[in-house]
């Protein structure tokens, strides 16, 4: 609100991180909510916590009520240049790469797990059928 819309990097909001001075960048948005510390309903602990860094997933995390987001105009004072932002809240799932592997080896493995023991099974009989004829 108000005439002046700052655009802020995080470096220049990161210092404003103490009780007496207390910035938050949520979606985008930076908010001066020094003022609110004492009477935010989650305590100012919290909020201390959230400064410094994105604080989109822990606000949304709490399922903010319309009306807590609503008193957030209140509190905005700017922009926040997203490019000084170092971890986007895009999730990206982690990869599991021993599970998206060429299963051929591990096939094959198993194969032979169970092949092996057929054949020497095999040639003992052979062995044995063999001699014994010969004999
Ligand atoms: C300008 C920013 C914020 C405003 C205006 C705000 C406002 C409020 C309001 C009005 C409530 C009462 C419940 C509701 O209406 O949803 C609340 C609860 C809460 N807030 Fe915030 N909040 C802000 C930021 C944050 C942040 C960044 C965090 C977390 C790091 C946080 C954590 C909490 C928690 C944990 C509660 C739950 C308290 C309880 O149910 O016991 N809030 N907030």
């Amino acid at each position: 609100m108000g005439g002046d819309r700052k655009v802020y990097t995080l470096a220049e909001v990161s210092q404003h991180n103490h009780a007496k001075d207390c910035w938050l960048v949520i979606e985008g948005k930076v908010y001066n909510v020094t003022e609110f510390l004492e009477d935010h309903p989650g305590g100012d602990e919290v909020l201390l916590k959230a400064t410094g860094k994105n604080a989109s997933d822990d606000f949304k995390d709490v399922g903010h009520s319309s009306s807590a987001r609503a008193m957030m105009d209140e509190f905005y004072v700017g922009d926040i240049d997203t490019s000084t932002v170092p971890t986007q809240t895009n999730y990206a799932p982690p990869i599991q790469p021993h599970f998206e592997q060429d299963k051929t080896s591990y096939f094959v493995a198993k194969l032979l797990q169970f092949l092996v023991p057929l054949l020497i099974l095999g040639l003992a009989f052979g062995v044995h059928f063999y001699t014994k004829s010969s004999a």
